[in-house]
C-alpha cells in the first residue's frame, strides 16, 4: 500500500534529522513541508507565537489538541522546565504512531504523553486518570468547530485556573468563528490577537490568545 503523507513526513525527519535535536526535527519538518509536501503543522512563522506565549506562560502542565505529526508538540515540549509535562491529544490513529515516532527522534518522549481519542472524551478523565489539577497552557489546533465546546468542557472539568492560558490556531483559515466569539464575548476571558500567516503558504491567518480570569 502507498505510504501516507505524514508516513513521508517521518521517513524525511528520520533520514535527515539530527537524534536528539528538536530544533533539527522541527528545520525539517518545516523544510519538507515547504519545499515538498504541504502538511497542516503550526509551521515556523506561527510557531514562533507559539514559542513566545509558551515562554510567557512556562508551564507545569501543559495540553495540546490535536497533535498531528507532532511538530507544535516538540515546538512546545523544547521549552518546558525540568519536571514540566505535555499531554497532547489526537483522535486519529494513523497520527499517533507517526507523531510518537517523530516526537522520539527529537529527544522529548519523556516529556510529552500522547492520548489517543477524542478531546470530549478524554479530558473530563485528565483529573482522575492522569493525575492533571489544572492547566497552565492549553494549545487548540484540533478539529476548528471543537475549539469553543472543549474549552467550554475544560472550564467545566475544573481544568482552568486564574491565569490559564489558552493560544487557539486557524482563527481565519480554516477559521474558527464560534470559538471567536464564544472567548472575545465572555467576561471571563482576555483576548489577544497575533496576525499571522497560513503555514508554509501567503494565506492570511491568526492565532488568539485568551488568558482565562477564572
Ligand atoms: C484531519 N485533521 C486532524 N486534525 C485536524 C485539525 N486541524 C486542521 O483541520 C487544520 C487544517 C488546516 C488547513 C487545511 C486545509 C487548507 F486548505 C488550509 C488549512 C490548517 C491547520 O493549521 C489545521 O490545524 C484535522
Ligand atoms: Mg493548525
Amino acid at each position: 500500500m502507498d505510504q501516507s503523507k505524514e508516513q513521508r513526513i517521518l521517513n524525511s525527519v528520520s533520514y535527515n534529522a539530527v537524534k536528539g535535536d528538536p530544533e533539527s526535527v522541527l528545520d525539517c519538518i518545516d523544510k519538507y513541508c515547504s519545499q515538498k509536501e504541504w502538511a497542516m503543522n503550526v509551521g515556523d512563522e506561527k510557531g514562533l507565537i507559539l514559542d513566545n506565549v509558551v515562554k510567557e506562560a512556562d508551564p507545569t502542565t501543559a495540553l495540546e489538541l490535536g497533535t498531528y505529526c507532532g511538530y507544535s508538540a516538540i515546538r512546545i515540549a523544547r521549552l518546558l522546565k525540568p519536571k514540566a509535562h505535555l499531554f497532547s491529544i489526537e483522535f486519529n490513529p494513523e497520527f499517533v504512531p507517526i507523531a510518537k515516532e517523530i516526537i522520539e527522534i527529537a529527544g522529548l518522549s519523556d516529556k510529552v504523553t500522547i492520548l489517543e481519542g477524542h478531546a470530549q472524551d478524554i479530558i473530563p478523565q485528565l483529573k482522575s486518570k492522569y493525575d492533571v489539577d489544572t492547566l497552565d497552557f492549553v494549545f487548540l489546533d484540533h478539529w476548528k468547530e471543537r475549539y469553543a465546546p472543549d474549552t467550554i468542557l475544560l472550564e467545566e472539568c475544573g481544568l482552568l485556573r486564574k491565569g490559564s492560558i489558552l493560544l487557539a490556531d486557524n482563527i481565519i483559515y480554516p477559521g474558527a468563528p464560534e470559538f471567536l466569539e464564544y472567548i472575545r464575548n465572555h467576561k471571563r476571558f482576555e483576548c489577544t490577537n497575533y496576525p499571522s500567516h497560513l503555514e508554509y503558504m501567503k494565506v492570511e491567518d491568526a492565532m488568539e490568545k485568551a488568558v482565562y480570569l477564572g
